[in-house]
């Protein structure tokens, strides 16, 4: 999609959930102050509006008018034998981190890794029920494992207070709404301000929260007859899940939901795992959300520090984008099936994700002072 014109933010606003929190509201240029000078693979960050794709390029797969571009299966033949084939070539392609875990900690020696994680089918399990979708307490004990040793977020399209609920950990870093909703304590954040001391907020589609209410609301109305929809409201964007409509009528959905959206022109639809999201025409997203941390954190040198990404959808694509192009990190693709990704390693399930944190803290208590540059 093309760049549109840059937007600069409205006025700081405070947030009715967060308390002792600021709210960063800053110009198109919004990173505070970057030191660039060192030559940083991840820099210059901005947010603009893009152009809105059209229903078909988005959700052409469901709507029978052509695949789905991104992260989509590769199509093979059905008999046993190529599916072996298909599988052992995109191993060769995309190995399993597992397997290349000593290649993997190779490349972190003397460096800190920076953890980005996201929720849903890769820290648990695909469920029917977006409500249920809970982690295990193993799963939560290996994340907190890990945080010890490397700076952990949790980067999700759900309502950032939604998935700290499930994942429940205070050390880590959120970013909700698919990162359009992040909270960084000040302690860590790079610009020391006279802000400090208390928690900050970057929420840079936040003057789209009425229109997301708005949405919301028709969207609920327009699925209203459809057995098994469900809309999420996730805050800066909306989840309409057809997981549980019978498929016939995922069609349906698909163009209701387009109806709706012809009232909105600046929101635009994505697609997940079952699952149609609308969100605001920034040019923001995961990959942004995680260079914006990189930076915020002061994480950004790829010369002390390896950000490995793990997650299993389409929008975990956009951070594994950033990183293969960027060169400073590793995508980790969680997926049972062969998928185009920008991820360099695969997991197959969100138990093998628990198996790779587990790893990596098992490696970290071994030899703790030759891994950890601090
Ligand atoms: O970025 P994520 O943390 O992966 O969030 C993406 C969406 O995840 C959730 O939906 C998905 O998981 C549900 C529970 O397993 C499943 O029922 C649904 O079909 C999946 O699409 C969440 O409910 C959405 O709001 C998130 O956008």
């Amino acid at each position: 999609a093309a760049s549109g014109p840059r937007h600069a933010y409205a006025a700081v606003m405070p947030d009715p959930v967060a308390k002792s929190q600021t709210v960063l509201a800053l110009p198109s240029n919004m990173v505070p102050s970057l030191d660039t000078s060192k030559g940083h693979h991840c820099s210059s960050l901005s947010v603009t509006y893009i152009n809105r794709p059209k229903l078909v390029e988005v959700v052409g797969g469901l709507l029978g008018v052509r695949k789905l571009s991104s992260t989509c299966a590769i199509p093979y033949k059905h008999s046993a034998s190529d599916e072996v084939a298909a599988n052992n070539a995109w191993l060769e392609k995309l190995p399993s981190a597992l397997a290349s875990f000593d290649q993997i900690i190779a490349s972190a020696q003397g460096k800190k890794i920076a953890l980005f994680l996201d929720y849903d089918g890769t820290l648990s399990p695909i469920v029917n029920d977006p409500e249920k979708a809970f982690m295990s307490p193993e799963m939560r004990a290996a994340v907190k494992n890990v945080a010890k040793f490397c700076p952990t977020a949790i980067v999700s399209g759900r309502f950032r207070d939604k998935v700290f609920e499930f994942v429940k950990l205070k050390e880590l870093y959120y970013a909700g709404s698919h990162g359009m909703d992040i909270l960084i304590s000040s302690a860590d954040s790079k610009s020391k301000t006279k802000d400090d001391g208390q928690a900050k907020l970057f929420q840079p589609a936040s003057e789209f929260l009425p229109m997301i209410i708005e949405v919301n609301k028709s969207l609920v109305e327009a699925t209203r007859s459809i057995k098994g929809a469900n809309v999420e409201n996730n805050k800066f964007c909306v989840s309409v899940h057809y997981r549980n409509v019978d498929k016939k009528d995922w069609k349906l959905v698909a163009q209701l939901v387009d109806n709706v959206l012809k009232d909105f022109p600046r929101l635009k639809l994505t697609t997940g795992r079952k699952v149609l999201e609308v969100r605001p025409v920034i040019d923001w997203d995961k990959g942004k959300a995680v260079e914006f941390l990189l930076q915020s954190l002061r994480l950004d040198d790829p010369e002390s520090v390896l950000p490995i990404y793990i997650g299993d959808d389409r929008t975990d694509e956009d951070a594994f984008k950033v990183l293969r192009e960027r060169n400073c990190g590793y995508g980790i693709l969680v997926s049972q099936v062969p998928k185009e990704t920008e991820a360099f390693y695969s997991l197959t399930s969100p138990s093998e994700v628990m198996e790779f944190l587990n790893s990596l803290v098992r490696w970290k208590e071994q030899s703790p002072r030759i891994n950890d540059e601090e």
